[in-house]
C-alpha cells in the first residue's frame, strides 16, 4: 500500500517537475548572465560567483539556518484553492496558511535516539539507489529497486530490532509535533489525524536507479498525497556537517527561501501549492530525516505504529 502511494508520490512528482521547474530555461538564463557578464568584462570574478551560484539553486533567503536555535518562526502565506476541492473540516481545514519552524519542540538527543530507529530499521534493508524509506505505520522499507513489507519480512524478529521505548518515543515526538502546529494555526490538536504516509527517509549521493530514488522534484503534498493538509518534518541530521546538499527549498515565485536541516529542528506547514517545495540533491554523506503528515479528514487517520 505505501509502496503504491510512494509509487504514485514519485510519478506525481515527476510531473510537478515539468510544470514547476523549467530546468532548461533555468540554464539558459545562467548561460545568458555569464555571457553578458563575460562581454562588459567590468564585473568582478565574486560577482560572476555569486550570480551563477543563486541561478543555479535559485535561493534567496534562509528562512532558518544550521546552528541557530529557533524557538518559534512562523511566516504566514495566503492559502492557495486547493483546499476547496476537498471536504471542508472547520476548526482543522486550513484558514490561515504558512509555514514555520523550531527547535524547541524536540531536543537534539531525542532526535539521535529516533534516528537510531531510523538506522536501526534502514540497515536491514536500504534502496539501491540514493534515497530509501521506512515506514513504521505500513511496514514498507526500500529493498533495492522496491519495497518489503518489514512486519511480515521479520515476524517476531522484529522485537529483536524495535522495543516499546523506541515506539513510546516516537509517538511522544509526533504528539508534540501535532500539538505545536495546532497552535501555530490557531486549531485543535484533536481535530487533526496522523495520514500515510509517514515515514522515515536516508538519503545519500548514490545516483538514482529507479523514480522512487528521485526525491528531489518540486512538488506540492496535497497533491502528491491527497490526504494531506498539514506535513512536518523532523531532522535528525545536521547540514554541512553529516551532509551537504540536501536543504529543504520552499519555491515562491521570485524568492525561494530555505530550510537547512539539523538534528531536532522541525518544519511544519499546510500541504497545499502555497508551499510548493523540493529538496536539493545530497552531494556526500547521509541525511536522516521524518515526514510526519496529518488530515483534517478522519477516515485517513491513521494509528501510532505498534510492536506486532
Ligand atoms: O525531507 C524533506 O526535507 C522533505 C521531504 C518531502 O518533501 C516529502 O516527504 O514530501
Ligand atoms: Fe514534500
Amino acid at each position: 500500500m505505501a509502496a503504491a502511494a510512494v509509487r504514485r508520490r514519485r510519478r506525481q512528482q515527476g510531473s510537478a517537475l515539468r510544470n514547476a521547474d523549467p530546468q532548461g530555461e533555468r540554464s539558459g538564463r545562467l548561460w545568458a548572465v555569464c555571457f553578458v557578464a563575460a562581454a562588459v568584462v567590468a564585473l568582478s570574478g565574486g560577482l560572476l560567483a555569486w550570480s551563477s551560484r543563486s541561478a543555479e539553486d535559485g535561493v534567496a533567503e534562509v528562512l532558518a539556518r544550521r546552528g541557530e536555535t529557533l524557538l518559534d518562526k512562523f511566516v504566514e502565506v495566503p492559502c492557495s484553492g486547493d483546499y476547496d476541492g476537498y471536504r471542508r473540516f472547520e476548526g482543522c481545514t486550513p484558514r490561515r496558511c504558512g509555514r514555520g519552524v523550531s527547535d524547541a519542540v524536540i531536543t537534539r538527543e531525542e532526535a539521535e535516539r529516533i534516528r537510531r530507529i531510523a538506522e536501526r530499521g534502514l540497515s536491514l534493508g536500504g534502496s539501491d539507489g540514493g534515497a530509501s524509506i521506512l515506514d513504521l505505520h505500513s511496514g514498507a522499507l526500500s529493498l533495492g529497486k522496491q519495497f518489503v513489507n518489514l512486519y511480515r519480512y521479520f515476524g517476531d524478529k522484529i522485537q529483536d530490532i524495535f522495543t516499546e521505548e523506541d515506539f513510546a518515543l516516537y509517538r511522544d515526538v509526533r504528539q508534540r509535533i501535532q500539538q505545536k502546529i495546532a497552535e501555530a494555526f490557531g486549531i485543535s490538536s484533536s481535530s487533526m489525524y496522523l495520514t500515510k504516509p509517514t515515514f522515515f527517509s536516508r538519503i545519500n549521493s548514490t545516483e538514482a536507479k529507479t523514480t522512487h530514488d528521485e526525491y528531489w522534484h518540486p512538488h506540492i503534498d496535497k497533491e502528491t498525497y491527497g490526504s494531506f493538509d498539514y506535513t512536518s518534518l523532523l531532522y535528525l541530521s545536521d547540514y554541512a556537517e553529516d551532509f551537504g546538499g540536501g536543504r529543504f527549498v520552499f519555491m515562491d515565485a521570485g524568492s525561494n527561501k530555505t530550510v537547512e536541516p539539523q538534528a531536532g529542528r522541525v518544519s511544519f506547514f499546510t500541504s497545499g501549492s502555497e508551499n510548493l517545495h523540493r529538496v536539493e540533491k545530497v552531494h556526500w554523506g547521509t541525511r536522516y530525516a521524518i515526514t510526519i503528515s496529518f488530515t483534517c479528514n478522519p477516515d485517513h487517520g491513521i494509528g501510532d505504529p505498534v510492536l506486532m
